[in-house]
């Protein structure tokens, strides 16, 4: 089986996997994992992510242009966005309409630039710091300025009202921290208003060091 052919099978299997564990009802949420000739492999507008085909997948080029495949999902901009702004670190994007973090992307005391409190060192170690940003319309090219205004130096973000968006080294990478994402989402919001023991700033700072968590404002 070729790489190409083996990314796409991945792309199929974990949009399946989060699709039935309830993390992206419907037609929403969307995929992107790269080739290792700078393509990239996205899932198509309209699709469900239980019911994916491999070889429907849309392709795009280099420029981001499609190429091959069914028509791309409508945030090419965002997607691309992570690829250009942190070249390395960038294999696959994943976005989702997740429950948890949605909601905590509404409530009140939420902090825009920290946006999931410090409750377990899992989250930490595999989201950094998480930015909420404002609500765009879903498709709307501004949501890709947006990540380019944060110069590469995250990961993972929540569109407001709408759904986290992380990047990852690959595609098991990022839907794993996604999937913390959310757990961490819920978690913040079962303990809301309940005064939870947090981890104290030492014991973040640890986790930092020992893990080489991106910690920068
Ligand atoms: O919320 C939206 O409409 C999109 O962000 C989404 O999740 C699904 O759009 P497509 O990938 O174009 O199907
Ligand atoms: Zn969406």
């Amino acid at each position: 089986m070729s790489a190409e052919a083996r990314l796409r099978e991945q792309v199929c299997l974990f949009a399946k996997s989060l699709y039935d564990r309830g993390l992206t009802p419907g037609a929403s949420g969307n995929i992107s994992a790269r080739l290792e000739d700078g393509r990239l492999l996205v899932t198509p507008t309209g699709s469900c992510f239980g019911r994916l085909d491999p070889a429907r997948l849309s392709v795009l080029d280099e420029a981001r242009a499609h190429i091959d495949g069914d028509a791309p999902t409508k945030e090419v901009a965002l997607h691309a966005a992570f690829y250009e702004t942190r070249p390395a670190q960038t294999g696959a994007v994943v976005h989702l309409h997740s429950t948890h973090s949605v909601a905590l992307s509404m409530l009140p005391d939420t902090d825009p630039e920290d946006m999931i409190p410090p409750l377990t060192a899992y989250g930490i170690m595999k989201l950094g710091k998480v930015k909420l940003l404002p609500y765009f319309m879903p498709g709307d090219p501004a949501m890709g300025e947006a990540i380019r205004g944060l110069a590469g130096k995250r990961s993972a973000v929540v569109l407001a009202n709408h759904g986290p968006v992380v990047a990852g080294k690959d595609l098991e990478a990022a839907c794993y921290a996604m999937e913390e994402l959310e757990e961490t989402s819920k978690l913040a919001i079962l303990t809301r208003g309940l005064s939870p023991k947090m981890l104290n700033e030492a014991q973040i700072q640890g986790l930092v060091t020992k893990f080489n968590v991106e910690w920068d404002d």
